[in-house]
């Protein structure tokens, strides 16, 4: 399967999931539904009294209108999850994978509609979301609904000759969960989907810019007999909903996807009531390309690498690190592909990539590259584009960068944006000493035709993922986290599984007998 998770070799439609809704009349508003809370098996409306408009940033039309959750709808989210706890985590292996069986087969009847609404709420290009987000999650779906039925321990026996041992995996309760903007859907089942397959119930909070795909995923849910309650979805701003989501003293678990600063506040406030906790945080990947690679290979994998979904990924390709004999060449050529990289619309077939999900986000990485500027040399890309009609959308040019300290800011610092920053090295030591210096450790790749240096790079490179050869497909069955401050648990595979079940010791005294042996050894009953 894993041609469907690979970078694919690219107008909009305003998402709409109102024929899922139950009122039409009472729901409309000017831009759509006002219906955006998905609590206990029900669309409701957010009570904050604020709303939002999600925009689709290519064009920069509104396609929805949202309001906002207040902390009361936080806590009805919370209270539904919390009652139908006993029940699913009740439930067997089999009826918790067969709903997701079935959900998986309505998600492919749905493709083409959440393809749409993902790509109408981030700007991304219809084949990205066509090839890759939305076949991605069909996979994981049918990852863990096979990964419900394999609950792993230690083999039951007498490790003791009077007691019979044995391991329980049990669900851990109310698990919050927090996703951010860059792959909605995807962030969404990936939080979702092991943490229900282990039998836990969810209360989860898109990020609220990006929230049209979750609520559709959990109505979907719904649809393939997924009980009330079991899967929540909450749309509130961060630093209200969010936070209050990750203090919850009725939340047993918090999984958070998103930047390291707002990682570390989500840790401290986890560390309250000694919460199980999993960050997935942000990166900056590493690319290092020896002077034995095929370096057309190389070239192609730094493109393609930086720029999937304009360069928000957490694992995209930022810092190529290449051997000095090849330097040259190698930017020379990333220039001239960086230079021939369509921007457009969803809808446009000829477009390679999206605008940035926001001007927010653009006015970020445009804040970046400009004061790179200062001390590097920008060979590529480093504007906004208006011609073609792409002044309306929050598009910015493939960005290459040399020249640039080690320390400098644009190497150091996440840019989260289509920017790809080349340094040189003189040897392996130096390679991979420069690959390791930062604090992020999420992803990295080596090119090289040599074996052992392709080992080495394995070994020493301290990422949760490196690549050979390659850089950023990612499989089901594999675990993607990070090392260092990218945060620690995994998502996808049996790991992610695992880390939504707690491990129960079960020892059975065997003899029946008052006083034990190991009473009589260590006290004197009287
Ligand atoms: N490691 C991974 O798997 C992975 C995957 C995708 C994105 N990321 C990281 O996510 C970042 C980009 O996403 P972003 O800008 O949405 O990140 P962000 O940290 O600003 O926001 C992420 C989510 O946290 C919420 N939030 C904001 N303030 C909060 C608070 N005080 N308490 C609780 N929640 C709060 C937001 O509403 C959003 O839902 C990048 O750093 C990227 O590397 C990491
Ligand atoms: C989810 N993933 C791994 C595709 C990219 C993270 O931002």
């Amino acid at each position: 399967m894993a041609t469907q998770r690979t970078f694919p070799a690219r107008r909009h439609h305003p998402a709409s999931f109102l024929h899922h809704c139950p009122d039409t009349d009472a729901r409309q508003g000017k831009h759509g539904t006002h219906m955006h809370q998905f609590i206990n098996g029900q669309l409701l409306s957010g009570t904050s009294g604020n709303t939002l408009d999600v925009i689709n940033p290519a064009t920069s039309e509104v396609v929805e209108t949202v309001r906002l959750a207040s902390v009361t709808d936080l806590d009805a989210a919370v209270a539904a999850a919390r009652s139908a706890f006993p029940a699913w985590s009740r439930t067997t292996a089999g009826e918790r994978a067969g709903i997701l069986q079935k959900f998986a087969r309505i998600m492919e009847e749905r493709a083409a509609e959440f393809s749409r609404v993902e790509s109408s709420q981030t700007g991304k290009p219809l084949r990205l979301t066509r090839e890759f987000d939305v076949p991605g999650t069909i996979d994981n779906i049918d990852f863990f609904a096979g990964a419900s039925r394999h609950l792993e321990g230690k083999a039951t026996a007498e490790y003791s000759p009077q007691h019979t041992s044995s391991i329980r995996r049990e669900a851990i309760g109310v698990v919050g969960s927090i996703a951010p903007w860059n792959y909605p859907l995807q962030m969404a089942a990936w939080k979702v989907l092991p943490a229900i397959a282990a039998g836990n119930t969810i209360v989860l909070k898109p990020a609220e810019i990006t929230p049209l795909t979750s609520l559709m995923f959990a109505q979907a849910l719904t649809d393939a007999g997924l009980p009330d309650g079991v899967v929540n979805v909450v749309v509130g701003d961060g630093a209200s909903v969010g936070a209050a989501l990750m203090q919850h003293p009725d939340v047993d678990m918090v999984s958070f996807t998103g930047s390291t600063a707002i990682g570390r506040t989500v840790l401290e406030a986890a560390a309250v009531n000694a919460k199980r906790v999993h960050l997935e945080l942000g990166g900056k990947a590493p690319i290092v390309v020896f002077d034995d690679a095929t370096l057309d290979a190389a070239v192609h994998g730094a493109v393609a690498g930086s720029l999937i979904n304009t360069g928000q990924d957490c694992t995209a390709a930022t810092r190529a690190i290449v051997h000095r004999s090849v330097y040259e060449e190698f930017v020379a050529k990333v220039a001239e592909r960086f230079e021939g990289i369509v921007l457009g619309a969803p809808g446009d077939t000829d477009a390679d990539l999206g605008p940035l999900v926001s001007f927010k986000q653009r006015d970020h990485v445009a804040g970046m590259v400009d004061r790179a500027r200062g001390y590097s040399k920008v060979v590529a890309g480093g504007y906004a584009p208006t011609d073609g009609g792409l002044g309306d959308g929050a598009f910015y040019r493939p960005t290459l960068v040399v020249d640039a300290a080690p320390d400098s800011e644009i190497v150091k610092d996440e840019v989260f944006g289509p920017v790809l920053v080349v340094l040189p090295f003189n040897t392996d030591d130096e390679a991979i000493r420069l690959a390791n210096d930062t604090v992020y450790g999420l992803a990295a790749s080596a090119w090289t035709n040599n074996l052992q240096r392709a080992m080495r790079a394995t070994r020493e490179i301290k990422a949760g993922c490196v690549w050979v050869n390659d850089h950023i497909p990612i499989i089901s069955e594999m675990p993607h986290g990070g090392f260092k401050q990218s945060g620690f648990g995994k998502d996808m595979s049996a790991y992610s599984f695992e880390e939504y079940t707690q491990v129960k010791h079960v020892m059975v005294e065997l003899d029946g007998v008052i006083e034990k042996d190991w009473h009589r050894t260590i006290f004197t009953l009287r």
